[in-house]
């Protein structure tokens, strides 16, 4: 069947059996194949279009610029009446008497210098036909290196733009001196401002110079009327938010890597901690509550209220204001309610989970402000005030970074494609080509009327006919109407990480914690926010390259994080993958208090290393709920501005990465009970700054339990062995034909990205490692809150020695049964204890039965009414 449409139709292979070729045919087939072939295919072309664009831009400039110091002694050469151009090919004869060196011009460029400037200044646009140098550089440096300085449909319109706007304006500043001569503004300035001035005047020109001047700073930069010093108000804010693009499409591109069906999930895991009266928020009132911690000033949030309005109200009120016809007034109606509705329902804006805002104003604020006047914000990094950040000249320069997918390769396989699919009776209308660092991705727009059901069914079988390890089929494409066929490259360029950090993109990040994965397949650096995603699963096969996205992970946050802010805790079973960074112990780690080694290997201590997590999981909602801030960054932030006291348990928190290398040997050997605090951590630990990173060779179903899957939204996939496998870790095929050497899947719940991840080598780790290991660190590494496991079911000391209580045992007692609140953080503070020993204390009180057994981010149950009891309780307990 022919290939309706096709613009390659030409390159559509021929069957086998057709190909019968003569002697003559073949010789004279050769023969061609010798010299080069100047079609646009093979590039060459381009490139001497490219180059000839360059020269191009070159000859101009130099021209042009002498034209400035030369056009009056030129002037009388070109000028039409004495013959102009076509006295340039004219003089064979001046030449050959006078020799070339006496030339008639002054012009640096000869006589065709000065005619072109003359034509381009003089005749046309004046000084402003410089933009005709940018735009011939950047045409031609896009051809020739293939690299884009500017956007180029958009630097053609705006130098269109310019070079009248500038050729006018100087027209019109220019005729207030004189009419002559011409050659700030050229003819067309010159004409066009004297045919405008009959028209509307000085005036008019002057306004519509400004409205043109105003109209391309909008249309670039968006600029802003805003009035300043104006106060916002709810009602300026809202509408707003509710019907600009701009400011939901910033929102919603912040959201890209992670879609909104994860947002949801994430959202209402959120609201499962424990402040009372926490409720489920519709999707799209954290949409737009977002832009709105961007726009409102820190004063201003209190007013943020706006969880407390239903989203639903605004389009009621929309037609009510409708009905009245006034568009106006919808504006200011869509106001009132929003006001009126905060008014009437005080009780649910308490209610809500809004306390970091509402408490501030008191004394205890102007006692923050005196201290932050009088010793500066507290700065966590004091401690370690000299650290110095690794540098980049640790990671190797690797030297080949550059796509080498020739012409020939993409040309084959382009054919394959087409042909393939030709067999299969889909025609195709257009064929693109995307080379990134492993793979080239081909989008295939089919004919019109060819179903992508039909492709997607025979997706097994065009992938068999194309016959290659690696090639991935995605009909359709999202987001388009396209297929996309990912076919491996020849020769896969590796991403070395140094590529990576040296970005802007990486350098200038402000994610909270960036780790830099890799390249997508368009060759763009690929950073994700470990805080936002917010834990991640990594499973593949062995040898795919697991262990270096780890290390790329890991390298990533120790790029960008101080010690202060960040605590790994490493858990080994491998016992060699992560032994790298035992160096950095004293700066980056966190270890159970009396353990010898920050780098857990031992399953035994990995379970007492995650129910230790909960514990500080457990304190740091308490922190939270007395700081009343919503998540770790508000209370740092707080507690950085001194609002919140040190000396009532409140302490500057880092963020905690776990990252377990090999889940599945836990999972063997351990079970629910490494399945059950993985699954509360994950499920609770993103607000309080806990994140995991859990990796596994074997991602079968009874390692990758349901639980545990629920909780990692985000999950990254390097080569795994089979489908199953694929489904298992991705919930869907793909991952079983990556190629292997760091191709990988990232899935962030409804988007899959294919990526390259960067490469770092274990020298790069071990010198990054000894870089940081070398530099002053904290006394020993971060303690972890002390968790102790007797029983082996999990649970706390169930009995304690009456001799080994805490001296301060009974007074805890007495302080837990007055406030009737089991809470470690309660016993922390009003005692002025450690969270060590107050945690010790608490587990004391339970074996004693004062209090009940841990639940979660609750509060333990207390089990004594009042103080009577207690008393006598205690009693009995000295007997
Ligand atoms: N991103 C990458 N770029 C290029 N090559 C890579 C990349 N990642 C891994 N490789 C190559 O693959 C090899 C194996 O990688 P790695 O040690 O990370 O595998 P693994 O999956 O961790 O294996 P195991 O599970 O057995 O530890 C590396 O030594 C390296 O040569």
């Amino acid at each position: 069947m022919p290939v309706k449409g096709n613009q390659f139709r030409s390159n559509t292979f021929r069957e086998e059996g057709k190909i019968k070729t003569t002697a003559k045919e073949r010789l004279s087939k050769d023969r061609t194949e010798t010299l080069p072939q100047f079609t646009f295919n093979n590039g060459r072309l381009i490139k001497i279009v490219g180059l000839f664009f360059l020269i191009l831009s070159i000859y101009f400039l130099i021209a042009f610029s002498s034209y400035l110091f030369t056009w009056q002694d030129d002037q009388s050469y070109v000028s039409g009446p004495n013959g102009g151009w076509n006295k340039l090919f004219g003089h064979t004869d001046g030449v050959l008497l006078a020799g070339p060196q006496q030339l008639p011009v002054e012009n640096w460029l000869g006589r065709l210098g000065a005619l072109l400037s003359d034509q381009f200044i003089y005749q046309w646009f004046g000084i402003s036909s410089f933009i005709f140098i940018g735009i011939l550089f950047i045409i031609g440096y896009r051809l020739l290196f293939k690299v884009q300085i500017l956007p180029l449909v958009k630097s053609l319109g705006y130098s269109f733009f310019l070079l009248i706007f500038i050729s006018v304006t100087l027209a019109f500043f220019h005729s207030f001196t004189s009419d002559y001569p011409h050659y700030l503004e050229g003819e067309f300035g010159f004409w066009t401002n004297r045919l405008l001035q009959s028209e509307i005047g000085n005036s008019g020109i002057a306004g519509l110079l400004g409205f043109a001047a105003l109209t391309a700073l909008i249309i670039a930069y968006n600029i802003d009327f805003k009035i300043p010093e104006r106060e916002k108000k709810i009602h300026d804010i809202e509408p707003v938010l509710v019907g600009d693009p701009d400011i939901e499409e910033e929102y919603r591109s912040e959201a890209v890597e992670f879609p909104l069906a994860n947002r949801r999930s994430r959202l209402n895991r959120d609201q499962q901690k424990p402040e009372e009266g926490a409720t489920d928020l519709p999707l799209q009132q954290e949409r737009i509550t977002k832009p709105l911690e961007y726009e409102a000033p820190v004063e201003a949030k209190p007013l943020v209220p706006r969880v407390t309005i239903p989203f639903e109200t605004i389009p009621a009120v929309a037609s009510a204001a409708a009905s009245a016809a006034a568009p106006l007034a919808a504006v200011v109606a869509s106001a009132i309610p929003l006001n009126v509705q905060r008014n009437e329902e005080p009780k649910e804006a308490e209610e809500k989970p809004q306390p970091a805002f509402t408490v501030v104003k008191t004394e205890e604020e102007k006692t923050a402000d005196n201290l932050v006047e009088k010793f500066g914000q507290y700065d966590p990094k004091l401690d370690l005030s000299s650290y110095k950040y690794p540098t980049l000249d640790l990671l190797e320069n690797y030297k080949s970074n550059k796509i080498s997918v020739d012409a020939d390769e993409l040309e084959a396989n382009k054919n394959k494609i087409v042909e393939t699919l030709n067999h299969y009776n889909i025609e195709i209308d257009k064929i693109k080509a995307t080379i990134g660092p492993t793979v080239t991705l081909y989008e295939i727009i089919p004919a019109p009327g060819v179903r992508i059901s039909k492709i997607k069914n025979l997706e097994d079988d065009i992938a068999l006919s194309l016959a290659a390890l690696g090639i991935r089929i995605i009909a359709p494409m999202p987001g388009k109407g396209t297929i996309g066929i990912e076919v491996p490259n020849q020769n896969p360029e590796m991403v070395p990480m140094r590529s990576i950090m040296n970005t802007e993109k990486f350098q200038n990040t402000t994610m909270d914690l960036p780790i830099a994965l890799g390249k997508t397949i368009s060759n763009e650096v690929y950073i994700a926010d470990l805080a936002k995603m917010p834990h991640l699963l990594v499973a593949g096969a062995t040898g795919q390259g697991k262990s270096v996205g780890i290390n790329a992970i890991l390298v990533s946050l120790l790029y960008k994080m101080h010690p202060s802010q960040l605590k790994f805790v490493l858990v080994d079973p491998k016992k060699v993958e992560l032994t790298l960074f035992r160096k950095i112990e004293r700066h980056f780690l966190a270890k159970l208090p009396g353990e010898e080694d920050a780098i857990i290997t031992d399953t035994k201590k990995v379970i007492n290393t995650l129910n230790s997590l909960c514990i500080e999981m457990d304190l740091r909602y308490d922190l939270l709920k007395n700081g009343q801030v919503r998540n770790l960054k508000e209370y740092n932030h707080k507690f950085v501005n001194r609002k919140l006291n040190p000396e009532e348990g409140h302490r500057f928190m880092p963020f905690i990465v776990l990252i377990i290398d090999e889940f599945a040997d836990l999972m063997m050997t351990a079970g629910k009970e490494v399945e059950t605090p993985i699954a509360r951590l994950a499920q609770l630990a993103r607000a309080v700054g806990i994140h995991l990173i859990i990796a596994t060779q074997r991602p079968s179903v009874n390692i990758i339990t349901g639980t545990i899957k629920a909780n990692f939204p985000a999950r990254l996939a390097f080569r795994v062995l089979s489908k199953i496998d694929s489904r298992t870790i991705l919930d869907s095929g793909g991952a079983d034909q990556l190629i292997g050497r760091g191709d990988m899947l990232l899935s962030t719940g409804s988007e899959l990205i294919r990526l390259q991840c960067a490469f770092v080598d274990t020298p790069e780790v071990e010198r990054i490692s000894d870089f940081i290991g070398g530099q002053r660190g904290y006394d020993s590494a971060w303690m972890l809150p002390e968790y102790v496991d007797e029983s082996g079911d999990g649970g706390s000391i169930k009995d304690f020695d009456a001799s080994d209580r805490d001296p301060l045992f009974e007074d805890a007692a007495r302080l837990i049964v007055m406030h009737q609140q089991g809470s470690t953080s309660l016993i922390q503070r009003k005692l002025k204890l450690g969270y060590n020993r107050a945690g010790r204390i608490i587990d004391q009180l339970e074996a004693a039965g004062v209090v009940g057994p841990f639940e979660g981010s609750k509060a333990r149950e207390v089990r004594l009414p009042d103080d009577y009891a207690l008393e006598s309780f205690l009693e009995n307990l000295k007997k």
